[in-house]
């Protein structure tokens, strides 16, 4: 790994330097190849191994833990900060720098009571469903390993320590500019070197002065829609939509508690500890919107409220046309090509209209027939549009409702010319295989128990390729057992 070390050299003040602390026995549990690419690595070796795993240091390393706050569950806690991850540096890859960050790595002065750890079953599911969405273009922070050890910790019972080797082209969340903001009582130095050194960074084609803050922030809007409208279309809980654990990038970041959904379920809650339903599924794009207005109040000495409040306006339509732009792909429904169809803004606004009612429509039956989400809209790679008969019908307990349903899509539809490549492109864009709570259980088992771990190994291979049939892992694909319906994961992790 070859490191550059920018956030590190650029914004004294903003982290503690802190070495991690090695794990025992470490060995690989899992590596990614896709992963390992974004910074120029091809295998694992011995000498990395004990590397990320805290037993020798990474040659131009400089070990750090950043600091910043949050809004958790909707409060504020004035002072966060890395408890349990480290970051290396950013490592210079083909195409950009990525942080490389030990989760896992030991205390830091954020850790509070914490022991600055993470168990191998909260590891080894962030390793996979890093990489699962990244399968899936669901933007999101990278794992390039999980490495286990037999270092024990304590949580409800002993477990044994794990860590993830995050990748993230910025560690930088929302709440490091919360953090900044409250600390430093009014002087909003440090929030605008904060915020030049995020442009400067990740935003090299904005200029670091009013303008372009402005712009910035529209643009750290879009891709918050554009990162939800993403869960919502794969059907993704994140569980712990806190304001430390956004983004400021828009990728996907922490995975906790987090589920993807089998059946179908509006108000599907995955976190254990969130009794009110607030980091509900359905509830995520207005998590997005709230969090974002966390955001937006913290940057009000250095962005007119106007501005700010116009952008937030913007969240919205950007969510839904992200949405619709997924969900018309999966379903096959036409993409609106204005150039092509020169519709007037009013006829595409209710074309916008029509096609949400008949997404949410389709998700109300797949509900209220108990369907699975993922393998319900798997099925559409079947579905001939032009029939007046649909594999979905089979299914379906609610007859009525769903021929009710099926016409207004075929009207919406019109015919289809080529259907073998309609389903083609369906198939391209409807994963087989997700991530499901069982699948990872029942990795994570086998290492606890058997302390093998080609289950996991098996379980990233047929993720890295979601969209292909992968016939000799047809089991993969299949809704979850009795015991595995419906898994919600303990929080501890
Ligand atoms: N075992 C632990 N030891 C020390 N600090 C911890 C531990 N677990 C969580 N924390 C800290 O508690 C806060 C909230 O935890 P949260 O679960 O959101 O993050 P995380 O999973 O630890 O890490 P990240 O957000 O970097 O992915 C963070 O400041 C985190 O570092
Ligand atoms: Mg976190």
């Amino acid at each position: 790994m070859q490191f550059k070390q920018d956030y590190f050299e650029q914004l004294e003040g903003f982290y503690s330097q802190v070495y991690p602390l090695p794990i025992s026995n470490p060995h690989w549990l899992g590596w990614s190849e896709d992963a390992a690419q974004l910074i120029g690595l091809q295998q694992p070796n011995d000498e990395l191994l004990m590397q990320l795993s805290a037993n020798h240091a990474a040659p131009g390393a400089s070990y750090y833990a950043q600091v910043y706050s949050g809004h958790q569950f909707g409060g504020y806690t004035p002072r966060l900060g890395d408890g349990r991850s480290i970051i290396l540096g950013e490592a210079i890859g083909p195409n950009g720098a990525w942080d490389v960050a030990l989760k896992g790595g030991g205390p830091t002065p954020y850790s509070r009571q914490g022991d600055g750890r993470a168990v191998m079953r909260s590891a080894v599911r962030e390793f996979l469903v890093s990489e699962a969405l990244a399968a899936l273009n669901v933007p999101t922070s990278r794992a390039l390993a999980v490495i286990g050890s037999d270092l024990p910790v304590w949580r409800e019972s002993q477990e044994t320590a794990a860590i993830t080797v995050r990748l993230a082209k910025s560690h930088i969340r929302f709440g490091h500019f919360e953090y900044f903001f409250h600390s430093e009582k009014g002087d909003a130095g440090k929030l605008t070197q904060l915020v030049d050194f995020t442009i400067k960074q990740h935003y090299p084609h904005l200029s670091t002065d009013a303008a372009g803050y402005k712009q910035w922030f529209y643009e750290v809007v879009k891709s918050t829609a554009i990162m939800i409208a993403h869960w919502q279309s794969v059907g993704f809980a994140h569980g712990v939509m806190n304001t430390d654990n956004m983004s400021i990038l828009g990728d996907t970041f922490d995975f906790g508690p987090f589920s993807f959904l089998d059946t179908f379920k509006e108000d599907f809650i995955c976190n254990h500890s969130d009794h009110e339903g607030r980091y509900a599924f359905g509830q995520q794009p207005g998590v997005g919107l709230w969090n974002l207005k966390r955001l937006a109040q913290v940057l009000t000495p250095i962005i007119e409220s106007d501005d700010l409040i116009a952008a937030l306006n913007t969240y919205q339509d950007e969510l839904v046309k992200q949405y619709l732009l997924l969900m018309r792909a999966k379903l096959g429904l036409p993409q609106l090509n204005i150039s092509a169809n020169k519709l007037s803004e009013a006829e595409q606004a209710e074309l916008n209209k029509q096609d949400l009612h008949l997404v949410g429509q389709l998700t109300v039956l797949l509900e209220s027939n108990q369907l699975d989400y993922s393998n319900s809209l798997r099925d559409f790679g079947q579905l001939d549009p032009n029939s007046s008969h649909s594999v979905l019908r089979d299914s379906m307990v609610d007859l009525a409702g769903f021929d009710t349903w099926y016409q207004a899509y075929q009207d919406r539809m019109g015919k289809v010319d080529d259907v073998n490549m309609w389903q083609g492109e369906r198939n391209g864009v409807n994963p087989k295989y997700i991530l499901r709570n069982y699948l990872a259980q029942e990795a994570i088992i086998d290492i606890e128990e058997n302390g093998d771990n080609s289950k996991l190994l098996q379980l990233q291979q047929v993720l890295s390729r979601p969209y292909d049939e992968q016939p000799e892992m047809e089991d993969l694909a299949k809704r979850p057992p009795d015991w595995g319906q419906g898994l919600i994961m303990s929080c501890s992790s």
